[in-house]
């Protein structure tokens, strides 16, 4: 992204974003709610124009090339696209149709080899044994990790995962974030951003970080350069303190 702004009428969801993601690369994007997130996201996963400024996603220039040939290549997972998912689709037929860039139904037969490998994507996740069951009967952290499985089906250059910790316990949350975390030590993995709201959920092998804050770059670089007490108050606009245990991050609001 070069100058990268993305407005309705006169809100300028986010302005003037400068930031490139190379292919080892594990970012979290971290800010508070209504900081441009979800847009910085949208913009990433080929779904929304910038206003102004150059886009470019795995080599093609947005607005150059043809989105829908672009959006297989790249894996997101998100609130938006879970509210979309009928509740009577089967988990296996939702990760397997990621390969059509489609939702609902598949009515074709599924190739055996696409079956197979989306077994494996549940069994890397945990929920193989939930295959056959209907997406709607899924708990909170289940559906987080069937559209995680769905979203790396394709074998996808890029992943994008917004907030996908949101609404689960302490157990499901320390669970994804380790799972997340051998994903991002996999040097096989694609180039992931992962947007949250808490630093408690970054997982051990991200690499980079971008705070956001009103739609605009408060700090990005290396997550050690850029995760710093200063920073973190200045993106949620309050006094914090933040604490390493390991290669977790702690933070809460600085005691008078
Ligand atoms: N079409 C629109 N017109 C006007 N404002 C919009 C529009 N879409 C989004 N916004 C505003 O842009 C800001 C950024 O929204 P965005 O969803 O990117 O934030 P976010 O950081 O993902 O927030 P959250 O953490 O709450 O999900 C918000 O204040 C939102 O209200």
């Amino acid at each position: 992204m070069q100058g990268v702004s993305v407005r309705r009428g006169r809100t300028t969801l986010v302005g003037d974003v400068d930031w490139g993601v190379e292919l080892d690369e594990r970012w979290v994007v971290l800010g508070p709610n209504g900081a441009g997130k979800t847009t910085l996201l949208r913009l990433a996963g080929a779904e929304l124009h910038p206003t102004k400024g150059r886009l470019s996603l795995l080599g093609e220039r947005i607005g150059r090339t043809d989105v829908f040939e672009l959006r297989p290549r790249i894996g997101l997972c998100s609130a938006a696209l879970a509210n979309r998912v009928p509740n009577e689709e089967k988990v296996v037929d939702l990760v397997v149709s990621a390969g059509y860039a489609v939702l609902g139904r598949w009515r074709e037969d599924y190739d055996k080899l696409d079956t197979g490998r989306a077994g494996e994507l549940l069994g890397a996740l945990g929920i193989e044994h939930l295959a056959e069951r209907a997406f709607g009967t899924l708990s909170e952290g289940e559906r987080k990790r069937t559209l995680i499985a769905r979203a790396l089906m394709t074998d996808p250059e890029l992943l994008l995962l917004d907030e996908p910790a949101a609404g689960l316990d302490l157990g499901g949350r320390e669970d994804l974030v380790a799972r997340l975390s051998e994903l991002a030590l996999d040097p096989d993995a694609p180039a992931i951003v992962l947007v949250t709201h808490h630093v408690e959920e970054i997982p051990p092998g991200f690499t980079h970080a971008l705070l956001l804050r009103g739609g605009g770059v408060v700090a990005q670089g290396l997550l050690d350069d850029v995760l710093t007490e200063e920073n973190l108050s200045k993106t949620f606009d309050q006094p914090l303190e933040l604490q390493r245990a390991g290669d977790r991050y702690f933070a809460r609001r600085k005691q008078a």
